[in-house]
């Protein structure tokens, strides 16, 4: 069965729409996220189309094998790559989304089938989707070995799974797999430098945004309904959007008006901004990517938030201390390249592209990074290290082997964030899991380098007044 008809991305129908991006998903290693809003922006699809366009994106993208795990029995050819991931969006559609009738969702399966292939497709995609909806889902909990039913009920690879029970236990792992499976909530940073996090809620209301304050992060602004990027409180700097969680590293790193900052890894610049706004736009910061292409990214946020002390520059972090002055910076963000776990719910193809080898490599990065890092920190300098994943080689691992071989660095107690986030680190590393907040997972710790005289410890026994 081969299509040789040529498809359109966008001719008004939703379903065909989702198809061609996950196609493109699959064949190219094309990220979802990043096709999706350029598929939106392109062909300029209005609100309603676009709420359905992403959900049966992301969603068959999300659940791929438990919708396999449904569809095995009843497929008994060899069919075409772009035949079986129709089959999975309409079952999508029957399976999770009440709102759609069954048979809305099957015939639109089958006048696709139709336009990209021919009768004969389209009549077995009649019958597979029928045959499935006359007999029933079959049960996963019949799946005796536990890691492949986790693996089928929350569509994750069994690897995976035993890679997250080995180092959470059972109960973590499997709350933050079916976490993995809930649409994200859209968050933003309230631009302190213009404005305040109620005035913003006000201007957002004005324009028919409707958001809340969040209970955490008191500069972040939960987002309920409306498209915030069209609104002027967006366009005129008021706002910046960015995950709860990712709030965190410019918390933490604390950073000081008139201080000298290195952001290490910066693009597209979502934590440069918010050091800079902490720091009043006074001071300078150096915020330096691998990417030269990306760092216009973080000029033009920059721009429209009014920041002016932020400088950009390619490096390579972990060549930065053979091109950045020594010892020369009161505080710098290692927002280290990671595995991204903590992020799957935005991005659903990474659970199915990961292999378990990059963790390793990442990992090796992640220390040579902190390494330079360390070179170009002034003695008493804060060092932040932040990654949005949930393994333990990257994050805890990585800190562990950094310390042993910097006697010169000292892990400190989190500071500056709430209460509820502060009372979740252990040994002075936070990690935040995406079913404890509803944000994303992501990790943070932080080091001074102890003064050349004295260990830190040593000197605040000695600073002590008894
Ligand atoms: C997690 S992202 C940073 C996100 C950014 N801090 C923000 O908040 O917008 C990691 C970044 O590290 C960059 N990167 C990867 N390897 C690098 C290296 N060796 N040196 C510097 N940057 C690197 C990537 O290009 C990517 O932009």
């Amino acid at each position: 069965m081969t299509s040789k008809k040529k498809v359109q991305i966008w001719d008004g129908n939703v379903r065909d729409a989702a198809l061609t991006i996950l196609l493109a998903v699959d064949k190219n290693q094309a990220y979802s996220n990043l096709l999706l809003n350029q598929t939106i922006k392109k062909y300029k699809i209005d609100a309603k189309d676009r709420a359905l366009l992403t959900e049966i994106t992301y969603g068959t993208l999300q659940h791929k094998y438990t919708l396999d795990y449904y569809l095995e029995p009843f497929i008994r050819t060899k069919i075409d790559l772009w035949v079986r991931w129709l089959l999975r969006l309409s079952l999508y559609q029957v399976v999770y989304l009440s709102r759609i009738p069954a048979h809305a969702a099957v015939n639109e399966a089958v006048e696709i089938a139709k336009k990209r292939g021919h009768k004969g497709i389209a009549s077995m995609v009649n019958g597979v989707l029928r045959s499935i909806q006359r007999q029933g889902l079959r049960s996963i909990d019949e799946i005796e070995e536990p890691i492949k039913r986790l693996s089928i009920a929350t569509s994750h690879p069994e690897w995976l799974v035993e890679r997250l029970i080995d180092s959470y236990g059972i109960e973590v792992a499997t709350e933050m797999l079916e976490e993995n499976n809930v649409p994200p909530t859209l968050t933003v940073r309230v631009n302190t430098l213009k404005s305040t996090t109620q005035d913003v809620l006000n201007m957002l209301e004005e324009e028919g945004i409707q958001a809340k304050k969040s209970e955490l992060i008191p500069e972040c602004i939960h987002i309920i309904g409306g498209q915030v990027t069209h609104t002027e409180c967006f366009k005129n700097g008021f706002i910046t959007i960015q995950d709860e969680s990712s709030m965190m590293p410019a918390n933490v790193l604390n950073p000081k008006p008139g201080e000298r900052v290195l952001d290490m890894c910066a693009a597209p610049g979502g934590k440069t901004t918010h050091i800079a706004e902490k720091m009043n736009n006074d001071g300078s910061i150096l915020a330096t990517d691998i990417h030269p292409h990306k760092l216009d990214l973080i000029e033009e946020t920059s721009n429209r938030l009014g920041i002016e002390i932020i400088q950009t520059a390619p490096v390579d972090g972990r060549t930065a201390a053979e091109l950045l002055q020594r010892e020369s910076y009161d505080a710098i963000l290692v927002d280290a390249p990671c595995s991204g776990l903590g992020v799957t719910r935005r991005k659903p193809d990474i659970k199915y592209t990961k292999r378990e080898e990059d963790f390793e490599s990442l990992h090796k990065i992640q220390l040579q990074l902190l390494d330079n890092a360390v070179k170009v920190l002034k003695t008493g300098g804060r060092l932040v290290y932040s990654t949005c994943t949930v393994d333990r080689l990257e994050n805890e691992g990585t800190v562990e082997k950094f310390l042993a071989s910097h006697p010169e660095m000292e892990l400190m107690p989190i500071v500056n964030l709430p209460e509820d986030l502060l009372e979740k680190q252990q040994d002075g590393m936070l990690q935040v899991f995406p079913q404890d907040f509803g944000s994303d997972g992501f990790f943070v710790a932080t080091f001074q380098k102890k003064s050349d005289k004295a260990p830190a410890h040593t000197r605040n026994a000695l600073e002590s007044p008894h």
